[in-house]
């Protein structure tokens, strides 16, 4: 197996890379601190109970046989037990992903960057992530519309292109409605980890309020 899948990255140059699990992978942080201590890490995070229900639209989207949201998030309905084995709340715990994260690499070196000012201020968010990679604020406000039919924001023109590009279908699906008081349920689960998170990053994201 070829372990040296990274481009060498000459001077001047940033070599980025994408991949979503990587934040809750336990042997993620040791290997990627092994292959560089000086990486900077990028998470895109966004209110745990949306994430769950996000993620549970993509699986349904691929096996539409599966169970019903609630059916996966109790262990038991009637005592309002979660199922924190199933991946789509495991993912949303971020405060013990982060500490797994925190054996290896400084806060400094870790940026987190709120999915939901991403939708309603992309050209703010990204600004930290130009100043966190000290690049120079190129991209700005001028580069985004809000795409009223899509719902979301979108590039005034794609890269090598004079044209408008928003992000494909998988991105902005309608959630199905999940009962509130399932919703509530799980606010109050993810609120004492959301805290502890919000202490961490020193960033409140605001998904209790
Ligand atoms: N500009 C813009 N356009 C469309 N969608 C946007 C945008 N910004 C953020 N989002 C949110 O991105 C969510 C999907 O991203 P994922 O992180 O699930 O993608 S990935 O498959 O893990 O790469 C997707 O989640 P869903 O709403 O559940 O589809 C969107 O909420």
């Amino acid at each position: 197996m070829n372990w040296e899948l990274m481009p060498k990255t000459l001077e001047g140059q940033i070599t980025m890379e994408k991949t979503p699990s990587y934040f809750v992978t336990r042997e993620a942080p040791a290997r990627i601190s092994a292959m560089s201590r000086e990486t900077k890490l990028i998470v895109v995070v966004r209110d745990p109970v949306t994430r769950a229900i996000s993620d549970y639209t993509q699986t349904l989207s691929k096996k539409p046989d599966i169970p019903s949201f609630e059916s996966l998030t109790f262990k038991n309905r009637t005592t309002g037990l979660i199922d924190t084995s199933w991946s789509a709340i495991q993912i949303g715990i971020y405060a013990k992903h982060l500490d797994n994260w925190l054996q290896y690499f400084p806060m400094d070196q870790i940026l987190f960057v709120s999915g939901e000012r991403l939708i309603s201020d992309p050209a703010g968010e990204l600004g930290r992530v130009q100043d966190f990679l000290g690049l120079k604020r190129i991209i700005t406000d001028k580069h985004f519309y809000f795409n009223q039919t899509k719902g979301f924001p979108c590039l005034k023109k794609a890269e090598g292109s004079s044209k408008p590009h928003c992000l494909g279908k998988t991105k902005g699906r309608t959630h199905p409605n999940i009962h509130p008081e399932v919703v509530q349920r799980l606010r109050d689960f993810y609120r004492p980890f959301n805290m502890k998170f919000y202490q961490m990053t020193g960033r409140i994201f605001g998904w209790n309020d």
